[in-house]
């Protein structure tokens, strides 16, 4: 399996608390949990954006982007790609629409 995303998290984690005039991780974790968020909102949009007008280079770049910011957003709030992976684990084979069925009403 590619580690690619591994060895983001490893970077960010050490360039967390870089000096933030060198390093963008840095720079966007000393703003501040509220920005983190925000950028990985923007980056949402903007895949979106790129998907709705059928341009498909830029929703890569917007996605690349969008993991990006959503690793630093989970390093910040101390929860490793692991646990999303074995989130994601734990819902494999579960059909989305069996998933939902099986809900408690509200
Ligand atoms: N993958 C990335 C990566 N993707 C995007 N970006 C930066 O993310 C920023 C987002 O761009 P935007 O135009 O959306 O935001 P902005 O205008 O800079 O910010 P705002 O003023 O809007 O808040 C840009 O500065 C991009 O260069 C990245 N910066 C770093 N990395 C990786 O993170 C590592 C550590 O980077 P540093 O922390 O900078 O050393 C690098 O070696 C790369 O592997």
């Amino acid at each position: 399996m590619r580690s690619t995303l591994f060895d983001l998290e490893k970077t960010i984690c050490q360039r967390r608390t870089a000096d933030p005039a060198q390093s963008y991780v840095a720079k966007l974790t000393a703003r501040g949990r509220g920005k983190i968020a925000q950028k990985v909102g923007e980056e949402a949009v903007e895949t979106v954006i790129a998907a709705m007008t059928s341009d498909k280079d830029g929703a890569i770049g917007e996605s690349a982007d969008l993991l990006f910011h959503l690793l630093i957003l989970l390093g910040d709030m101390g929860i490793p790609l692991d646990a999303v992976l074995d989130e994601l684990d734990r819902r494999e084979g579960v059909s989305g629409i069996a998933e939902k069925a099986s809900r408690p009403p509200d």
